[in-house]
């Protein structure tokens, strides 16, 4: 066992000439709930892409549960044991809630089917949809949908979620119910990294806050320091205007 979930070591991305990720140094214990949050276009999104390679980086490096991210062998490990769930839940349409998710757990960690539907069915209950399996993704709200894709991403057991602004897409009496699920999962002990400017679950789960302004973490706290005392002037402006 290693020590850490997730280490970042002057982590460098560009896009193009643009340096969207500048000297990221992250070291995410296990079991530790991080919410991400900064400005639009301050690289909150990539730099949770970089964690299972969606995005790949220039300089630097990036451990996860003791494995280097380079080489396809080790990228497909990583990806195996990081969970993602998306802005658009980006599910299956053709595929009713249950086949989207079992495929990936028959696919990639080739579960036979009846225990794959089993799991399926436990995670449908555990988000609190389970009689929804066999409706298709667009016969389901927006937070249903959005509860399946956390559903699918736990079939596969993943030791770490990533969450990219997982309830920005929902309308606002959709968000509590998106937010309860990942409450849940945050007191279960699941490590979370969430990009999310949802600042009440911020404060009811977070480990740690961390501010990103243009490609850097400018600052990182318990919420209780992070939100009642910012020292970033930059923080203290953005946490105005989110208020
Ligand atoms: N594929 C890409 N090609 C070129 N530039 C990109 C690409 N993806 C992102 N960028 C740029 O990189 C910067 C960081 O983008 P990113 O999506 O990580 O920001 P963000 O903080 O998540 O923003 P938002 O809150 O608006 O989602 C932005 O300036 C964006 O325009």
């Amino acid at each position: 066992m290693t020590e850490h979930a997730i280490t970042m070591r002057a982590v460098n991305k560009y896009y193009g000439a643009y340096h969207a990720l500048v000297d990221i140094d992250l070291t995410v214990d296990r079991g530790e709930r991080i919410v991400i949050c900064g400005p639009s276009g301050s690289g909150k999104s990539t730099l949770i892409r970089t964690i299972n390679q969606l995005e790949t980086i220039q300089s630097g490096q990036i451990v996860v549960d003791g494995i280097t991210l380079s080489g396809a062998e080790n990228v497909a490990k990583v990806r195996r044991d990081v969970g993602m769930v998306f802005q658009s839940f980006n599910l299956f349409p053709h595929m009713t809630v249950l086949e989207n998710c079992m495929l990936a757990p028959m696919k990639t960690r080739k579960v036979p089917r009846a225990e794959a539907e089993a799991t399926a069915r436990q995670y449908l209950e555990r988000v609190r949809i389970p009689e929804q399996a066999d409706k298709y993704p667009a016969q389901l709200s927006g937070g249903q949908q959005q509860r399946v894709a956390i559903a699918r991403a736990l079939c596969m057991k993943p030791r770490i979620m990533l969450f990219d602004e997982p309830t920005s897409a929902l309308d606002p009496e959709m968000v509590k119910e998106v937010l309860d699920t990942m409450i849940d999962l945050a007191r279960d002990g699941m490590t979370m990294l969430c990009v999310t400017h949802e600042m009440d679950f911020a404060r009811a789960v977070a480990d740690r806050v961390i501010f990103m302004d243009r490609g850097a973490i400018v600052e990182e706290n318990a919420p209780e320091p992070f939100f009642t005392n910012p020292r970033n002037e930059r923080l203290q402006a953005f946490l105005g205007q989110i208020a």
